[in-house]
């Protein structure tokens, strides 16, 4: 096991990179502790894959140190990191069955059949692939295979780590369910460092304590998904985050007011010192917001409201700007002249796209 250190890591695909743009990964400073369960989250193209191949050695970052328990090893060839890797697609030997699958990367380095057998077994039950053990891997389904990869990634203890790069995408629908709760047991079980890429929230957030949120080749955002979800550090999080994502609205500040359009709402918090020249914008999750048939808050209008089975998404227009506002299914929503009320609390404020702190 192994605390991960990356430090001013980044990496440009050209030779030359000329500016930001041709950087894959923008510098990135960061820690990731032993044992810990981490999810990299971010839309196709945001860096991913090539953050996680730095950290497997197989891609050299073109600046920066990957430091494993404080040791460099920016240099040193994959083996040598001792990491396990789940790719997207299983990766097993079709002619062998699955014990022996199992089994292969202990065998590998040496130990006696009596370990083996214990550790293959321990790892079978976890996965429920007990009744498979003598089953050639050719014979089974694609998600079976998958789970075979799994078991492989996490069979060895002596890894630093275990990367997971998109392992549950062969995965049919139902049983994804079950095994994203299942390596999140595991995890606990077998208690290693452990980073698993995906594009999917719902993946993330089971899986992780942390979640280290991509945009654009940088990272926006570290923090357990709870925070990730109160408190988006950027808009982008805000809107990638959430089912639908977080309200954004064009706004000027004032002492504690929040002028949008012809409106305003009042704020928990006064920001004295926003930046003139940057583009201010309020978020608030339509969790956070409320229909009222007062007069408090933003007029709205209604165009319609979509019933997801325990709640209601109301989708509404602040003059030209859509609003998102979550009805609990027991709750009326009033007619006729309405408006969106936010929790004052959750009303966050942004400097293109830059969360700011406010001053009580
Ligand atoms: N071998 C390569 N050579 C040049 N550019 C690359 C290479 N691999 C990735 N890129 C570019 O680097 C950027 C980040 O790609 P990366 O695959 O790391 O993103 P990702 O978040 O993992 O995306 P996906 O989920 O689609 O795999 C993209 O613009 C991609 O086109």
């Amino acid at each position: 096991m192994a605390a991960i250190t990356l430090e001013k890591l980044a990496h440009s695909y050209s030779a030359n990179p000329r500016g930001p743009s041709d950087y894959a990964l923008k510098p990135i400073d960061i820690t990731w502790r032993d044992g810990g369960a981490y999810a990299l989250l971010g839309p196709s193209g945001c860096g991913k894959t090539t953050l996680l191949n730095i950290i497997s050695g197989l891609v050299t970052p073109s600046e920066g140190r990957v430091l494993f328990d404080g040791k460099d090893v920016t240099n040193v060839s994959t083996e040598r990191r001792n990491i396990a890797q789940v790719f997207q697609f299983p990766v097993v030997y079709d002619t062998m069955n699955v014990y022996d699958n199992l089994a292969f990367p202990l065998k590998n380095r040496g130990l006696s059949a009596s370990a083996v057998d214990a550790r293959v077994r321990e790892i079978a039950d976890m996965l429920d692939l007990t009744k498979d053990l003598d089953r050639r891997a050719a014979r089974l389904t694609a998600d079976a295979k998958q789970k075979i990869s799994l078991g492989r990634g996490l069979v060895r203890s002596d890894t630093a780590a275990i990367l997971f790069d998109e392992p549950l995408t062969v995965i049919d629908p139902q049983l994804k369910w079950e095994l994203r709760a299942q390596l999140k047991q595991l995890h606990q079980k077998v208690g290693r460092t452990m980073i698993y890429v995906t594009h999917d929230q719902t993946e993330a957030m089971t899986f992780a304590d942390t979640v280290v949120v991509m945009y654009d080749g940088g990272v926006v955002q570290v923090g357990p998904p709870v925070e990730l979800f109160r408190r988006p550090a950027h808009t982008f999080v805000g809107y990638f985050i959430g089912s639908p994502g977080m309200n954004v609205l064009p706004a000027r500040i004032d002492g504690k007011t929040a002028y949008i359009g012809a409106d305003k709402i009042e704020l928990r918090r006064a920001y004295p010192n926003l930046p003139a020249a940057k583009k201010i914008e309020i978020g608030v999750r339509p969790e956070d917001l409320t229909v009222s048939p007062g007069t408090d808050g933003l007029p709205i209008r209604i165009d319609r409201v979509d019933d997801v089975g325990r709640m209601r998404i109301v989708r509404a227009r602040h003059e030209a700007v859509e609003l998102n506002i979550v009805v609990p299914e027991e709750t009326p929503i009033p007619v006729g002249r309405v408006t969106a009320v936010p929790v004052p609390e959750r009303v966050h404020v942004y400097a293109d796209g830059h969360i700011v702190e406010g001053a009580v």
